[in-house]
């Protein structure tokens, strides 16, 4: 029987280089539910998936349009500040061809107005680059609050399609490691990327205003480092790719392994997960030796360039001042400048690391938000009807309903069915027949490939979200409980209810007594010391859930796990407690069950091949009567 969290997590397997596949096919259309199988490559393989073109771009854009303000004054305060760390060699420049000589003929005043107006910059610059700082790291905050909130509402917005094909693993990295990424940028990186670019633009104008000569000889140097930037850029990006890639894969294993750790122990799969582990583990380490190394290339390369340069002009400079066609002042102030120019040429390989690596990550998640939910909000939702007088529950049909998975074969190749409201179904068939693929169409976790689900003449597709939650509820069979209380587990089916509203289903329930008896009560917390309770309590509070959501249409997907033989018995009683007043759905495990339903249907290979009372069944000569009668013999 397979559950929604029963679904296994696909294996994350990289195909490095992951983003160069990619970049080609960024405007496909995102795929909808039940595509023809086997056709194109599946693009949830790669890490990177695939977004509309400039989605990064956008993404930014809209993270940074709330703080446009802050933004700019952020500019503007760095370029201020910029202007006043720029000026200190210009002020020594004065300071040795003109300060100087006047001291020695006694007047102090421009050496004292000099080192006055360097102390007024300095200061400055101080100033600006703590206002800078501040405002800065606000808006670089409030980007990455909004970013990481986008990621979660919009991984719980997508479709359990989606879900079973990405990995909780890859979303994690996505709202953790790539998140982290674009922070390192936003808030070290940034501000020096900015700066330095800045820095080189005023430098070059005070470069051509102090000697046009020697300025046009550096400039030769920007053509050689410009090309030693490119290449970095390019190789660092599909480093980068590689590694937050190979980062993801080291996560997805490690969620798998400790989410499955039940079977990981009961299987003695340790040794070969720390195996595969171990190769993950290495796969990254290489990754991350690939960008260290492609940044130690950069960093030899950039400063090879900039100290021929020095040397060549320093030379040059140095014979035009002994000529007597440049003051040595202005020499000096321009190799300061040009010390100032080269020295953050490697930390700029350090800033475009950070850029690059925040870009990857980037791609990545504008690729996960562009991702549109399969099973869309409908534009123009229908309001259900009321419902009709006295007749609990609501009607729901199957018509002409076909359906495959994303990654499989057809599963329902044509499906016509129709229960009145109230009716309890109950459903049987072999494992693989479409039990529960039926049981999540009609929770709508799916839409069908052809066809429609209609409740109450409505299709679940015209539902509006509220409505189609309040309709139809599904009770899945690990019975899940959240972090929190049991008071908080048990309302989660309706926020709103009082204290005494849970309980009175709990008693209903028939699961008040164990719940007393925890050491907080119903205050207990289920994930700490004491509020551990058993598969077959879970399943009672699960119950009480759905009981209070008090839905019309409920689902309800049996466990198989064996319970004692009073455990069995009360979730029986609770079961028929909770499908009392609603049309109900059970797929049943046990021909227990069965005997509470108004209604048996046998399926095999995704069709009814049996639909009848339980005891017109019986009565019969089909599967059901057989099984049943195997049952009961094994009873005896
Ligand atoms: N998420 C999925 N992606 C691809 N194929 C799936 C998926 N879930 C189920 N299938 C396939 O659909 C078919 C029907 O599965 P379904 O879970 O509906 O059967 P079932 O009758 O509920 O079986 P069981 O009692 O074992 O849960 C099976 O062949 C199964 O392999």
């Amino acid at each position: 029987m397979t559950s929604v969290a029963d679904q296994p997590e696909q294996a994350l397997e990289p195909r490095p280089p992951c983003g160069t596949a990619v970049a080609d096919d960024r405007a496909a259309p995102v795929p909808g539910t039940g595509a023809a199988p086997g056709a194109a490559p599946d693009p949830f393989d790669q890490d990177v998936l695939p977004a509309p073109r400039n989605a990064q771009i956008a993404l930014l854009r809209s993270l940074l349009a709330p703080h446009r303000r802050r933004a700019w004054t952020a500019s503007v305060l760095l370029l201020v500040q910029q202007a006043a760390v720029q000026a200190g060699p210009l002020l020594v420049a004065y300071a040795i061809d003109n300060a100087i000589p006047q001291v020695r003929q006694g007047q102090h005043g421009a050496l004292i107005a000099v080192a006055l107006g360097y102390l007024a910059c300095g200061v400055a610059s101080g100033v600006l680059q703590r206002a800078f700082i501040r405002v800065a790291a606000r808006v670089s905050q409030d980007v990455l609050i909004d970013l990481r909130g986008r990621i979660f509402r919009h991984a719980q917005s997508l479709s359990l399609d989606f879900h079973e094909r990405y990995t909780s693993g890859r979303l994690i990295a996505r709202a953790t490691s790539d998140v982290e990424s674009i922070r390192e940028l936003l808030t070290d990186g940034l501000e020096e990327l900015v700066g330095v670019v800045l820095s080189a633009v005023y430098i070059t104008a005070l470069l051509m205003f102090l000697d046009w000569k020697l300025a046009l000889a550096t400039l030769v140097s920007y053509v050689p480092l410009y090309w030693a930037i490119r290449v970095f850029q390019k190789r660092s990006m599909v480093a980068y790719r590689k590694r937050s890639t190979a980062v993801a894969a080291v996560i997805v294993k490690f969620t798998e392994t400790m989410n499955g750790i039940r079977p990981v122990k009961a299987f003695r799969r340790e040794e070969p997960n720390d195996d595969a582990f171990g190769e993950l583990n290495h796969r990254h380490e290489r990754a991350n030796g690939d960008a260290i190394l492609e940044m130690a290339r950069y960093v030899v390369g950039s400063r090879l360039i900039a100290n021929v340069t020095i040397a060549g002009i320093v030379l040059w400079g140095a014979y035009r001042v002994a000529e007597g066609g440049m003051a040595l002042g202005v020499l000096a102030a321009f190799v300061l400048y040009l010390r100032r120019l080269y020295d953050p040429i490697d930390r700029l390989g350090m800033f475009l690391n950070s850029y690059q690596s925040a870009a990857a990550s980037l791609e990545k998640i504008a690729g996960l938000l562009a991702q549109a939910p399969a099973v869309p909000e409908p534009a123009e939702p229908r309001p259900l009807p009321e419902p009709a007088g006295g007749i609990p529950g609501r009607e729901v049909a199957f018509e002409g309903v076909r359906f495959a998975y994303r990654t499989g074969g057809e599963v329902l190749p044509s499906f016509d069915l129709r229960m009145p409201a109230g009716q309890t179904v109950a459903v049987v068939g072999a494992t693989g027949a479409g039990k529960s693929t039926l049981a999540k169409l009609l929770a709508r976790f799916y839409d069908p490939t052809s066809g429609r689900v209609v409740l109450d003449g409505v299709e679940l597709r015209d539902l509006a979200t509220a409505d189609l939650r309040r309709g139809v509820v599904m009770v899945t069979q690990e019975a899940f409980l959240f972090s929190g209380t049991v008071a908080e587990n048990i309302a989660i089916g309706r926020p709103d209810a009082t204290r005494e509203e849970v309980e009175a289903a709990a008693k209903a329930i028939g699961a008040h007594d164990f719940i007393a008896a925890l050491p907080d009560g119903y205050d207990t917390d289920v994930r700490k010391r004491g509020g551990r309770i058993s598969a077959g309590q879970r399943q009672l509070v699960a119950f009480a859930r759905a009981l209070l959501a008090d839905p019309a249409v409920l689902i309800l997907d049996e466990a198989t796990s064996s319970l004692d033989v009073p455990g069995e018995r009360a979730v029986q009683h609770a079961m028929h407690t909770v499908l009392t007043g609603r049309t109900a759905v059970i797929i049943a495990h046990r021909l227990s069950t069965v005997e509470i339903a108004d209604r048996v249907l046998v399926m095999e290979g995704g069709r009814i091949v049996e639909d009848g009372t339980p005891g017109e069944l019986i009565a019969g000569d089909g599967r059901f009567a057989g099984l049943h009668q195997a049952w009961r013999d094994s009873l005896v």
